[in-house]
């Protein structure tokens, strides 16, 4: 498939809005493409380059970007920020100035769908002192062949947010429709393989193998996600449930292969580095191949620390040993997803439970079996004068769903309402914080869009606001006079005291008295709130219940 087709695709779906259009028109291309291209056309669908599981990162930021954009046309860096300034969108700004460039060059050398992901694959590979300017190479020819409507959906590429709304789930039907699988399967196969594009291959090549596909160690699967509920809501649904302590960590996978131990972090990235003290006491509780899942927790006096305590040991890339002094860490691990080659990802909790404590000699996070909600309560309270957030109420006989946010796990924990949000711009302080930003404009997901639900600029130090600015200042996408486009990439956490309808934000509600928590610097902005669950928040507080 020649890219300008993959481009004319994305143009087409960015103006159809009904998400089963879309799907069908996804699903209508799939079965025409050639196996090498099918597992690319499907991330790139997604806005995605590379499998979810895969630590390959392109590192192409707004600046490198724009760089390869002026030289391409024979202008300069600041005529290119102009541009997008005055669109504020990159992807539309870089097609008008590669128009100019078209009418004055003759030539332009086709590019193919896997051209392009090869040289996306060798932006990756840049390493080192000179990986800025080997990356710039590559993503100025990248530009020099491509065609205006080319550029738009290269730019969006690079830049992680392709703007069509074809998300995850879209994608994952589209590959069902296109060789009639059962989305079920289809699903089931993409919490194990953790790609999409891989699935999509097999669907079309084998789809009995669907069903027979395993967890492989180093290839980290998205973890199993909780909803908010209640202790009585859950015993009543289900009667029996396993309680365990909501710890205040950092959530981790551990995978080990005879002496070859890994861990990845809760966005998949590998913090084995990082964390030499966790694969030590795992390394050393257990003789079998596994992939475990748990929360390291900081202690200090035998109390848990909060968890800024653990993600700075995450952060940690050098002088890991001066920090393993000041901040202990420990694992503890609640579940068991692969034993010596097999997977268990679809054995009921308590099957994995009872071989977890075969395995593993030390580190296991206590469990209590309960049906009683006095009983469950009692553990609730004891969680909390223990230090600890709440508890988790998983029902002992569901299987274990990567990735998923569902109620077969639930947390129970003091009503503070919070919510996970991408950052998407900002806006320049005044007075003495004039050369930071002082408020953030937020979205929530929906179908791979983020629509704005509100800006916060209360609850940030001075401090605070400068370490923002740091961590934000390289994502500058567009200005536009005091606001600027973020590249969205960190996730704010925020208190609000109501969710409100309101036609002045896109996703069509906006928050009252918003108030920054912290940084989760654990969490990618795949992970943000969705506009549903927006939803269901707005119609329970209309109804007057929380959702503790
Ligand atoms: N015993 C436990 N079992 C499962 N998860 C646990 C446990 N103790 C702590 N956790 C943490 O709680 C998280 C589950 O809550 P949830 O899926 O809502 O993620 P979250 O958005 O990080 O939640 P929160 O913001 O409430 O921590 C897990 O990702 C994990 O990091």
């Amino acid at each position: 498939m020649q890219f300008l087709e993959f481009a004319r695709i994305c143009e087409h779906l960015e103006g159809i809005s009904g998400r089963l259009d879309m799907i069908e028109q996804v699903s209508a291309v799939l079965p025409g493409l050639e196996d090498e291209e099918l597992p690319i056309f499907v991330r790139f669908i997604m806005g995605r380059v590379f499998p979810d599981w895969s630590p390959k990162k392109l590192g192409v930021g707004p600046n490198l970007l724009y760089d390869a954009v002026a030289y391409v046309v024979g202008t300069k860096r600041s005529a290119v920020r102009e541009a997008i300034n005055a669109t504020g969108d990159a992807g539309l700004a870089i097609e008008d100035l590669l128009a100019t460039k078209e009418q004055t060059s003759f030539f332009v050398q086709e590019m193919d769908l896997l051209e392009v992901y090869w040289d996306f694959e060798r932006v990756a590979a840049a390493e080192g002192a000179r990986s800025q300017r080997e990356k710039l190479l590559v993503v100025r020819k990248l530009f020099a062949n491509a065609r205006p409507l080319e550029g738009r959906y290269l730019a969006r590429l690079m830049l992680e947010e392709l703007r069509i709304g074809m998300g995850e789930g879209s994608v994952r039907d589209a590959v069902a429709r296109a060789f009639d699988i059962d989305v079920r399967l289809v699903e089931h196969a993409h919490q194990a393989m953790n790609d999409l594009g891989e699935v999509a291959l097999l669907a079309r090549r084998d789809p009995a193998a669907l069903s027979r596909v395993t967890i492989e160690p180093f290839r980290p699967v998205k973890m199993m996600l909780a909803q908010a509920g209640t202790i009585a809501g859950q015993i009543e649904d289900h009667g029996e449930v396993a309680v365990e302590y909501k710890y205040d960590g950092s959530r981790f996978q551990f995978h080990k292969v005879g002496n070859i131990c890994r861990i990845y972090s809760r966005r998949l990235e590998e913090v084995t580095g990082s964390l030499p003290d966790i694969v030590m006491h795992l390394g050393e509780a257990t003789d079998h191949d596994v992939i475990l899942d748990g929360e390291v927790v900081a202690v200090q006096d035998g109390r848990p620390m909060p968890f800024q305590y653990v993600i700075r040991r995450f952060r940690r890339k050098h002088q890991v040993n001066a920090m393993m002094e000041k901040i202990e860490v420990v694992p503890r691990v609640f579940d068991i997803l692969y034993l010596d080659g097999e997977t268990l990802m679809d054995r009921p909790l308590a099957e994995r439970r009872r071989i977890l404590e075969e395995v593993l000699d030390a580190h296991i996070a206590p469990q209590f079996l309960v049906t009683d909600v006095a009983g469950a309560e009692a553990i609730y309270t004891e969680a909390l004068n223990l230090g600890h957030e709440g508890v988790m109420v998983k029902v002992p006989s569901s299987p274990y769903t990567p990735g998923v946010r569902g109620r077969l796990w639930v947390k129970v924990k003091p009503g503070v309402e919070t919510l996970d949000l991408a950052v998407i711009g900002a806006e320049w302080g005044e007075g003495r914080r004039a050369k930071m930003f002082g408020s953030f404009l937020l979205a929530v997901q929906d179908q791979g869009r983020l629509l704005p639900v509100g800006k916060v600029a209360t609850g940030i130090t001075d401090e605070v606001l400068a370490d923002l600015y740091a961590l934000l200042k390289d994502s500058v996408i567009a200005r536009s006079g005091k606001e600027v486009t973020l590249e969205p990439k960190v996730v704010f956490e925020v208190g609000y005291s109501e969710i409100q309808a309101s036609p002045n934000y896109a996703s069509g509600y906006a928050l009252r008295f918003p108030r920054f928590v912290q940084v989760r610097e654990d969490k990618s902005v795949d992970e943000v709130e969705t506009l549903d669950a927006l939803a269901e928040r707005y119609g329970e507080q209309k109804n007057g219940q929380g959702s503790l």
